[in-house]
């Protein structure tokens, strides 16, 4: 039988199969794993898996894991218990809605970049929406403003929400539907908030964010899959910080800024990291004003932060 996996909890995993029947399955044995990934956890949230009834066991709801389907995407993070060991967040994603704020806790640039070129190398389309609409001033508008420019620009959807008083819902409910998305986002967005609008009945817990230092608490402690009721599947995630860029090579990294792509074949250099190559073309249209500063910023500071020597 066929299921998909929606949530996991150590050495259990809660399935629902195609005629939404659950179980409680656990894994029997060893697997096969990803080649290309040593990861912490060999199932995750997403995951399609093949699951036998545990006759071992008088409850009828639980069952046996005896495969696990091939992965169309995943995205990971570093892992906890070892630098080079990587921890599946989720897997057979749609799209992502990366949620951000401009206050309360404000999502920097730089941490918008950094999901952004995650989810591109892994084909995962991503959604920005903007929550805490409420509480934006002038100032907090005009950033909006400013980013929703430059991201539009870029090519990405990007949305204005308040939880609190169900504005711009309506779009969100649109993109989610029949969809499965993986929802991320520091603590304290509004993760929570939006999921409960969206899921009336669901009450899931929110925490105030932490009074002077205005970071979020975590209330939230693993990625979770619920079935959204206008149709569609959502992945609430932990307050999710970092998502760790593990696979990319410095030398594609640009490849990753979507509106570098048209400049970086213009090089002198077909091997340019455009950081001190003469005759680069993203740098010269960083100057011009075609590319944003701070994406270039955002492009120089990770391209550091890549430690394998590529080229
Ligand atoms: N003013 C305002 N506050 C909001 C809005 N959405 C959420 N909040 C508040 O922000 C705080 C954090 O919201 P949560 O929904 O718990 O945030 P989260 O992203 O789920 O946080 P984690 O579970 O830690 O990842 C709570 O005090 C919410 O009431 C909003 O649209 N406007
Ligand atoms: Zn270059």
């Amino acid at each position: 039988m066929q299921a998909t996996v929606y949530k996991s909890t150590g050495s259990w995993y809660a399935v629902k199969t195609t005629t939404d029947e659950t179980f409680q399955a656990r894994m029997r044995g060893v697997f096969k794993k990803d080649e290309d990934i040593t990861s912490t956890n060999p199932i995750a949230v997403g995951d399609i898996v093949e699951i036998a009834p545990d006759d071992s066991d008088a409850n009828a709801k639980n069952a046996i894991i005896t495969g696990i389907g091939a992965r169309k995407n995943y995205i990971v993070r570093s892992s906890p218990h070892g630098k080079n060991k990587k921890h599946i967040v989720a897997a057979n994603m749609d799209q992502a809605m990366l949620i951000c704020t401009v206050k309360e806790p404000r999502t920097s640039q730089g941490f918008i970049d950094r999901f952004l070129v995650t989810a591109a190398a892994y084909h995962i389309p991503v959604i920005l929406v903007f929550n805490k609409k409420d509480i934006y001033r002038e100032k907090e508008a005009d950033k909006f403003a400013e980013l929703a420019a430059l991201y539009n620009s870029i090519g990405y959807q990007i949305l204005l929400t308040s939880a609190a008083n169900d504005e711009g819902i309506d779009e969100v409910r649109a993109l989610l539907k029949d969809k499965t998305t993986l929802m991320a986002g520091h603590s304290g967005v509004g993760k929570s908030s939006l999921i409960n609008v969206l899921m009336p009945g669901l009450d899931l817990k929110t925490k105030a964010v932490s009074g002077w230092s205005g970071k979020g608490l975590h209330t939230t402690t693993s990625a979770e899959m619920y079935d959204l009721p206008f149709g569609g599947r959502l992945i609430d995630t932990p307050g999710v910080r970092e998502f760790g860029i593990v696979d990319i090579p410095k030398a594609e990294l640009s490849h990753y800024f979507l509106e570098m792509q048209p400049y970086i074949s213009q090089c002198q250099f077909n091997n340019c990291l455009h950081i001190n190559e003469p005759g680069c073309a993203v740098k010269a249209a960083v100057e011009e004003g075609d590319i944003d500063a701070d994406r270039y910023v955002s492009y120089a500071t990770i391209l550091e932060t890549i430690t394998e020597d590529q080229y």
